[in-house]
């Protein structure tokens, strides 16, 4: 068993700004920080190169299972190469939403994850942090924005990083993940009752950032 420690549990869609968000809150409180769409982009990154057809559940979930990742420093190693740039693609994206449907990948993730629930606390964003990882968490925030906000920022964020990037390309493929996340049969992305919803499609990062701590904070 983990010990219990204040969690802030924050789900949405594709760049609704959950990680920026998340990071922010979590260095302003000296919490940790947990990426978990890093984690299935890890896992999709390692089946596409080990050639794994990406419905292979069996594989895919041995492969969840022994994944070899350090976080550090802002740096994610999958066994020792910097891949941090990397899994950012859009198509290490696509690719660990449709690994992300099967339940075995799932659970073999999931102790992986309530392990970063240590002392002071934590900032979790994801998909179901606050519906199936953290079900007890403090504080659950569902954070969004219209689709054609987040394609814009994707957008910005691809072209900044110096990638080549097309916005209607972008729009559809945020479309397709929405629905293949929302549909899903084990831990769809849904916005549970006691979640506070947070739509930032108006809203600057600062203040969707003191949205967040006055929630937890309970102001
Ligand atoms: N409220 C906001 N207003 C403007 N841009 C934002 C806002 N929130 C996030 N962004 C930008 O949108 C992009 C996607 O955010 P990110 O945190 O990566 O989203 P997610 O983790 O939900 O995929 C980033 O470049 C980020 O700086
Ligand atoms: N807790 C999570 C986190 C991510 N996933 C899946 C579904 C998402 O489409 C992919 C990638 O997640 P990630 O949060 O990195 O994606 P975005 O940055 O929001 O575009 O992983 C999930 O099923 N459960």
């Amino acid at each position: 068993m983990n010990e219990p420690v204040p969690i802030i549990a924050i789900d949405g869609p594709s760049a609704s700004g959950k990680g920026t968000v998340a990071q922010i809150v979590a260095q302003k409180l000296g919490f940790h920080f947990l990426d978990s769409g890093s984690l299935y982009r890890l896992v999709a990154l390692t089946a596409i190169n080990a050639g794994c057809a990406l419905d292979d559940e069996i594989t895919i979930a041995e492969k969840a299972k022994s994944l070899d990742v350090k976080f550090e420093q802002g740096k994610i190693l999958l066994t020792g190469e910097d891949v941090t740039e990397t899994i950012r693609q859009e198509r290490i994206g696509t690719s660990a939403s449709k690994i992300s449907a099967l339940p075995k990948v799932r659970d073999a993730l999931t102790q992986r994850q309530r392990d970063f629930a240590k002392a002071p606390g934590l900032v979790a964003d994801g998909r179901d942090m606050g519906s199936v990882i953290f079900p007890t968490a403090q504080t659950k925030i569902f954070l969004t924005a219209s689709a054609e906000v987040r394609a814009e920022r994707r957008y910005k964020q691809l072209i900044t990083k110096g990638n080549s990037a097309n916005l209607d390309d972008i729009l559809k493929d945020i479309r397709d993940r929405d629905v293949r996340d929302s549909s899903r049969a084990v831990a769809p992305l849904k916005q549970q009752a006691d979640a506070l919803l947070l739509d930032t499609s108006d809203m600057t990062i600062e203040t969707a950032v003191q949205f967040v701590l006055d929630a937890y904070l309970g102001k």
